[in-house]
């Protein structure tokens, strides 16, 4: 059966101007996403993974060209209307992690949920679903400096996805760590698009993150050069 499109884009761009120079961060960039798969954008560094993934998670705004997410354009929303996609629809982890290091694992899967807008009564159960889900169920009032880099990582998994986003954007998550805990953290994210049901687009620059990928495109210069 075909898969459902969730996001497309058509003739993306992100200009950025410094000085005199207009670098093109973004170039013509079409795209489609499916639902329920890996989606992986690819390049070297300075190639545009990072702007494209934050226009297509409404972080930033495209130059020109619309982003579509099921039939909405959501570079028409408004300020409102982007604030509860962000909160409700997508889940966002970072390179660099982002845990609040003064809270407990427990305490930032919670502070998402909060975020979102989940009522009080369900933050207990999500909470120890969550970190159970990604193997962190006995590590719940650890400190993020009382963690690995990969168990840290997997806790950011766990807030992403703890308020049953459709979609999550994951920028660079594996580039912190070693390649077997890389492995073994997209593989997890691999095995919740299955349980979870949601849809993944990821950027990375490791080679050995792509055979895992349902979907690649490839990226110079701002530009998609490859799609497989
Ligand atoms: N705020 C900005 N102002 C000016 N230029 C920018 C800005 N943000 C990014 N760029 C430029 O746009 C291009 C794409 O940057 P981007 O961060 O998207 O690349 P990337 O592929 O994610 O790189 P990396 O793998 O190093 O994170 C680069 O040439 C960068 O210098």
């Amino acid at each position: 059966m075909e898969k459902t499109i969730i996001i497309s884009t058509n003739g993306l761009y992100r200009q950025y101007q410094v000085g005199n120079t207009v670098i093109n961060a973004v170039k013509n960039v079409s795209l489609t996403v499916k639902q329920g798969e890996l989606t992986v954008l690819r390049g070297r560094s300075g190639s545009g993974k990072t702007t494209l993934l934050n226009l297509l998670s409404t972080l930033d705004m495209p130059t020109q060209g619309n982003i579509y997410y099921h039939d909405e354009d959501i570079t028409k929303f408004s300020e409102a209307e982007k604030d509860r996609f962000r909160r409700e629809e997508i889940g966002v982890i970072f390179q660099s992690v982002a845990l609040m290091s003064q809270m407990t694992a427990y305490e930032n899967v919670e502070f998402g949920l909060r975020i979102a807008g989940i009522p009080y009564q369900e933050y207990k159960p999500l909470v120890q679903k969550y970190l159970n889900l990604v193997g962190l169920g006995n590590r719940t009032a650890h400190l993020p400096g009382e963690l690995s880099g990969g168990e840290q990582q997997r806790i950011a998994i766990a807030r992403a996805i703890a308020h049953h986003p459709k979609v999550v954007f994951a920028d660079e998550p594996t580039a912190q760590l070693d390649t077997a805990t890389a492995l073994h953290v997209v593989k997890l994210l691999k095995e919740l698009i299955e349980t979870e049901k949601i849809t993944v687009v990821m950027t990375t620059h490791d080679p050995n993150m792509m055979e895992i990928a349902d979907t690649v495109y490839s990226l110079q210069d701002g530009e998609i050069v490859d799609a497989q």
